[in-house]
């Protein structure tokens, strides 16, 4: 499996659910949401310190089911009472076992901003991430072209979302600064083949100018990592397996908030 199976697998999903339910139909629920009560992402990013972004995520192309029991609401729960900036909900079924029904509730019941991780591909799945209380979209500059990255993440923003627009190369970080993105996160998976390189992020941290915030993905695992990253100047990490395998959720995120 390679992400263009990802993409493919994403596209035929859409397709369904604009059957479903009609793009005029989401925009009308968007336009009739009560105005967000959760606090700007991009202004707790640049907050001194490192952020912390943890993710609800039961399983993964990489490593199939991750947790077998998945209480997502009471990790979510867990999560905020711990400290978390923000919380990155997985919403796409097929290969992460995610659910937009994961990232209603959590975005109903937690104060802090959530992120619908997903392959956004369409404007459709903005306003979808809307509808579904989501405060940030993840765009991932592999998978789009330059217009799309800039008219995804204006999207976003009008509606009142912010957008991390995700590199994994040297060449995409230019072209996730190139398309005017407010946040970047730099991964430290390579899409194309799965495999974690954790100095992948430290390496490109100096290409993104310290006006605009940087997160750190993917294959955090110790304090010395987080450690390292802070060292390295990114504003926020965000961290999926190893929180979801802990049993200790709450020390291991009080320790790396602490740094
Ligand atoms: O997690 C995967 O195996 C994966 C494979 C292909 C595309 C994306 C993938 N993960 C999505 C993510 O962005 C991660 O869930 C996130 O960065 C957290 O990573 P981790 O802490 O390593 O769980």
């Amino acid at each position: 499996m390679i992400l263009d199976d990802l993409v493919a697998a994403t596209r035929i999903r859409l397709a369904r659910r604009q059957q479903h339910q009609s793009l005029t139909e989401l925009k009308r629920i968007v336009a009739h949401q009560p105005p967000t009560t959760k606090s700007d992402f991009l202004t707790t990013l640049k907050q001194p310190g490192l952020q912390v972004i943890a993710e609800v995520k039961k399983a993964s192309p990489s490593k199939g089911t991750i947790v077998a029991d998945f209480p997502y609401m009471a990790i979510a729960q867990a999560y905020e009472q711990a400290g978390v900036d923000a919380i990155s909900v997985l919403t796409e079924p097929d290969y992460f076992n995610g659910h937009l029904r994961y990232l209603k509730t959590i975005s109903q019941q937690v104060s802090v901003p959530t992120l619908r991780k997903d392959f956004t591909i369409d404007p459709y799945m903005i306003y979808e991430a809307k509808a579904n209380g989501a405060s940030i979209i993840l765009l991932i500059v592999a998978i789009l072209t330059d217009q799309q990255l800039r008219t995804f993440r204006q999207l976003a923003e009008d509606l009142g979302m912010q957008a991390i627009v995700e590199a994994y190369t040297a060449e995409e970080v230019t072209r996730a600064l190139q398309s005017g993105a407010k946040i970047i996160g730099i991964n430290n998976r390579n899409l194309k083949n799965f495999q974690v390189d954790f100095t992948n992020s430290l390496k490109l941290r100096a290409m993104v100018p310290d006006s605009i915030p940087v997160i750190a993905e993917s294959g955090i695992q110790t304090q010395q990592d987080v450690e390292k990253l802070a060292a390295a100047g990114f504003n926020a990490v965000l961290i999926g397996e190893t929180l979801m395998r802990s049993k200790h959720k709450r020390e291991l995120i009080t320790a790396f908030r602490g740094i």
